[in-house]
């Protein structure tokens, strides 16, 4: 992998113009930002492997009567490119002014080399652009501003968005097919899952994902063996699990006819069938026959993609993100569009930390339309930088009543996540799950799509 030019590597204080602050006030006063590398296990996925550590930003805002705000976002180079001046721009602005954060993040310009034809993570995160990228920057400071807000009304992140509607919010558990351990080249920390390549393997951990948390719906994660092996392990997982909801997602990796293929033999066992297909064209043509509703977090990931995936009926479920749509007011927009349009919402997931999952969860709270289990990648993320971890039940997280976000930063947590990063030599800074997997796979070369 290329090394990238490493940012500042210290949190980094506020700069630029202060408005002088008044007693009370909500300026913010200062903003921390730290990149930290978080234990990532051997995930595979069809683009390679999860590094061993992958990088995550957290951030921090601080009003001038001394109350900190959290957020948390991507922490490869280019986000930590554009967060670091968006930063500097945030002295005397008030937490409570959301909407103006992306104005602001409009005037840093972004490296047009970091995002001109480029896909994010091999495709994981769909088509990358300067404006995807703002977003999901913007959407570390709106969380770190909620919750500095709510902190001080003494409010729950909830009551800032207009109330919940729900006190628990369900999630479902997130199945790898995945090595026991890292390559000892790649370096990482063991932990005690074990290796699941088929559908035995996939079916015990959904076991134990289910004694554990409770879970009670199943995503796997697909596009990683032939379509046939996974339509298998999805049986299993049917016959283990019978009547809980299932789904698959290759992530964009069979062609139409691979992935018509998949939908008839999986037609009344999936609850959907995610991203079987890449790009708006290509999954209409698949939601024509295929009998089971499709879900994507691929070819619907900014506001400009709904209008001809929906007018095509190339998709019946869209998980939000608010990472990339830009937060949590816009998750709710999302929602709107999505409830107008009679299309169903589901909320994704990447490998983030205990205040991503109190930011979801506190937006899922307040969506009506939320009609299905959230992913999270909670369980799979051993570290965290928050005092207490979050602890699902029955397969669902209790909506905090606490002000802010109810999660609070753990300095002694935060600084060996960020010291790591600092000692690394840029492998990790910038998630590359093709470059992992030639670790263990010299020849390996990013898949075509598609691949089957
Ligand atoms: O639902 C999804 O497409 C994802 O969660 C994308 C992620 O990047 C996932 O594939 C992963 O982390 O391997
Ligand atoms: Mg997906």
């Amino acid at each position: 992998m290329t090394p990238t030019p490493r940012p500042t590597p210290t949190p980094a204080a506020a700069s630029g113009p202060r408005r002088t602050p008044r007693a009370g006030s909500l300026v913010i006063s200062e903003v921390r930002l730290t990149p930290i590398l978080v234990a990532d296990p051997p995930l595979l996925n069809t683009q390679g492997v999860h590094q061993p550590y992958t990088p995550r930003l957290i951030i921090e805002v601080v009003t001038a009567d001394g109350v900190t705000g959290v957020g948390e976002t991507y922490g490869d180079t280019k986000y930590l490119e554009l967060a670091q001046p968006l930063a500097g721009k945030l002295a005397g602005h008030r937490i409570t002014e959301l909407n103006g954060l992306s104005a602001l993040a409009e005037e840093v310009a972004v490296n047009a080399a970091r995002v001109e034809n480029s896909v994010d993570v091999g495709g994981l995160r769909g088509v990358q652009t300067a404006d995807k990228l703002r977003l999901s920057v913007v959407s570390g400071f709106e969380v770190a501003c909620l919750d500095a807000w709510g902190k001080t009304a003494g409010l729950p992140v909830h009551a800032l968005l207009g109330g919940k509607v729900r006190d628990r919010v369900e999630y479902s558990a997130y199945l790898f097919y995945r090595w026991k351990e890292h390559p000892r080249a790649a370096g990482g920390q063991a932990d005690d899952w074990g290796a699941a390549a088929d559908p035995a393997g996939v079916v015990a951990q959904a076991e134990r994902f289910a004694e554990t948390y409770g879970f009670t719906s199943f995503k796997l994660k697909g596009g990683v063996f032939e379509p046939d092996q996974e339509i298998a392990a999805i049986r299993a997982l049917a016959e283990r699990f019978p009547g809980r909801p299932l789904r698959l997602d290759p992530n964009g990796a069979w062609s139409v006819p691979t992935s018509l293929h998949v939908a008839t033999e999986l037609r009344g066992v999936l609850e959907y069938l995610e991203d079987p297909t890449s790009g708006t064209a290509r999954m209409a043509e698949v939601a024509a026959e295929a009998g089971v509703p499709l879900a994507t977090n691929m070819c619907v990931t900014t506001f400009g993609e709904i209008r001809e995936a929906f007018t095509k009926d190339a998709v019946q479920v869209v998980l939000s993100d608010h990472h990339y749509w830009g937060g949590l007011r816009n998750t709710r927009e999302l929602a709107a569009v999505c409830r107008a349009f009679g299309v169903g919402l589901s909320m994704h997931s990447n490998t983030h930390l205990g205040i991503s999952l109190a930011a979801m969860t506190h937006v899922a709270a307040t969506v009506p339309n939320l009609d299905y289990a959230c992913d999270s990648h909670y369980p799979w993320q051993t570290e965290d930088v928050i005092t207490e971890r979050l602890a699902f039940r029955d397969g669902c997280l209790d909506v905090t009543d606490t002000p802010g976000l109810g999660v609070e930063l753990d300095p002694a947590k935060l600084a060996p996540l960020h010291q790591r990063w600092l000692d690394d030599d840029g492998t990790m800074r910038d998630r590359d799950d093709a470059a992992a997997m030639r670790v263990a796979d010299p020849g390996w070369t990013t898949p075509r799509t598609p691949r089957w």
